[in-house]
């Protein structure tokens, strides 16, 4: 080791005195020249060859930069003996990395690497639309020539790794939104992010546990599941859509998806974005391991709009972009996003920029999407969040009073059993209950107990007057019989008008 660090630095010292020799008896129009030559002339002879990572790659941040950052931060063999520490905001644990122009060693598959960490003071503030930091940070990686296929092939990718792995175990979720629509901030991100701290788990969630068993299944074999798409030649995605009324859970249980996977959550406002381009912008943004939602989609695109006659609308002529699946243009109200950008956008080719992604859309009325986005191979799981359910309803009382079926009176059992699926009381209904009265455990299975049963006797009557109403009406659609009257008067009219 020794050795290593003595050669490094006679070499250095060697290019530094190169370097002053040419600077002094070279006039400065030959001087660039000189160094140049000279730097290629050590370039032969060094056994070494030097990678920089700069922070910023002009426009956008260097995820590159970032990965190498964490992952030397986890790195046993840190030689340095300064080392800078630091806490991210939303991160529960601390990470340190080098100091300024410190180096560390690693070693990757018996191959050395040198990292040095290089901070420069940036020389002047050249024009930049937004405001660029004072300091230019970088990495440079050093390497012996002969190792540069292994390094360039496999190492970087496991610095990559290795960081998203850090990352995940160090940081809570991150729930990102894009309030600017698709536009940038002054980083170069469309995504704004907040720590994502949502409680919900499968456990937590109140549905049929087989049904729950077999998407939590489904998550765990798409988690797992990189060979086998990477053998099928399919893109590692896949898509759910939970539909059903309000308050059956379906945000609860994105939340549970995601703290089940160790996923971040992409809350997409599609009304916020304007164009399918945008889209696919925002799209290029997301990070894998990741799970990319849009709520209530019926209310977020305008799918009407496709089954309108193309001549009706009175548009300027679209660009192929803007066309929807059957043609027709996108109609507007300020949103100029198609289905076909949105499909373009879960399952076309840009869908499969990064990987093991999940895409979710809710909507409480399932009636109103477009075939096309219920058609096989589009959603591959569509999830119905029912009323709360017998099972359902078991599992909020535990979570809420901590009461199992055996610790309720069998009469208790008997009449919830009979009253929870004619109420159609959803699982936020049935939760409000139970919070309300959680300090008194027999007040709150007695008043949900009644709530239901009101329930169903206001269903009851609810179906009483629709079927009265009903009859009224078909009454009044269909002539009574008998009532010859009506029909003489209506026969002898046309006569009339005939005779005339
Ligand atoms: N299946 C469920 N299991 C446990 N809690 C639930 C369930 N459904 C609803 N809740 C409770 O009700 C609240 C509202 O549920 P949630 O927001 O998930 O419903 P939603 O289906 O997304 O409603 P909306 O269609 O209005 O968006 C949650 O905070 C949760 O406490
Ligand atoms: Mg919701």
């Amino acid at each position: 080791m020794k050795e290593f660090w003595t050669s490094l630095a006679s070499l250095m010292g060697v290019f530094a005195f190169g370097q002053t020799i040419l600077q002094t008896v070279f006039p400065p129009e030959l001087r660039f020249a000189s160094v140049k030559f000279f730097n290629r002339v050590f370039n032969w002879f060094s056994s070494y060859c030097y990678f920089d990572i700069t922070e910023t790659d002009g426009v956008n941040t260097n995820e590159l930069y970032n990965a190498v950052q964490l992952y030397l931060s986890s790195s046993a063999s840190v030689t340095g003996s300064r080392l800078s520490l630091s806490r991210a905001i939303n991160s529960s644990a601390f990470t340190f990395g080098l100091s300024n122009n410190d180096c560390l060693v690693d070693t990757f598959n018996g191959v050395t690497a040198l990292w040095e960490h290089v901070v420069m003071q940036r020389q002047s503030q050249t024009f930049s639309w937004r405001p660029l930091p004072e300091e230019k940070r970088g990495f440079t990686l050093r390497i012996k020539k002969k190792d540069k296929p292994l390094i360039l092939d496999s190492y970087l990718d496991f610095v990559m790794e290795k960081a998203n792995e850090i990352r995940r175990k160090n940081q809570d979720r991150l729930l990102y939104t894009n309030p600017r629509g698709g536009s940038l901030d002054s980083r170069g991100h469309p995504w704004d992010a907040v720590p994502f701290k949502h409680p919900s788990t499968f456990e937590t969630l109140a549905m049929d546990p087989a049904k729950k068993s077999e998407i939590m299944a489904d998550l765990r074999d798409f988690a797992d599941g990189e060979s086998f798409y990477q053998k099928t030649g399919r893109a590692w995605k896949r898509g759910y859509l939970l539909f059903g009324p309000p308050g059956t859970g379906k945000s609860s249980m994105i939340a549970a998806m995601a703290n089940y996977l160790g996923y971040d959550i992409y809350d997409l406002e599609l009304t916020e974005v304007h164009t399918n381009s945008e889209l696919r912008k925002l799209l290029m943004k997301t990070s894998s391991k990741s799970i990319i939602v849009i709520e209530d989609i019926d209310c977020s695109i305008n799918f009407a709009s496709r089954k309108k006659p193309a001549g009706k609308t009175h548009h300027a002529p679209a660009s192929p972009d803007m066309r929807g699946e059957s043609g027709s243009v996108g109609e507007d109200c300020g949103n100029s996003i198609t289905l076909s950008g949105l499909l373009n956008f879960t399952d076309g080719l840009w869908s499969c920029c990064g990987s093991e992604r999940i895409f979710v859309f809710t909507t409480n009325h399932i009636e109103k999407l477009d075939p096309a986005l219920l058609r096989s191979g589009r959603m591959d799981m569509h999830i119905f969040m029912s009323h709360c359910s017998f099972p359902a309803v078991k599992i909020l009382l535990k979570n809420y009073l901590g009461l199992e079926e055996g610790d309720l009176e069998d009469g208790v059992v008997k009449e919830l059993e009979e009253v929870i699926e004619k109420a159609e009381m959803t699982p936020a209904d049935v939760s409000e209950v139970l919070i309300k009265n959680r300090r008194d455990k027999g007040k709150a299975v007695k008043e949900l107990v009644e709530a239901l049963k009101g329930r169903v006797e206001r269903r009851k009557g609810i179906s009483k007057d629709v079927e009265e109403e009903e009859q009224e009406k078909r009454a009044l659609e269909t002539p009574k019989e008998g009532s010859e009257f009506l029909e003489n008067c209506k026969n002898g009219g046309d006569e009339e008008e005939k005779i005339n």
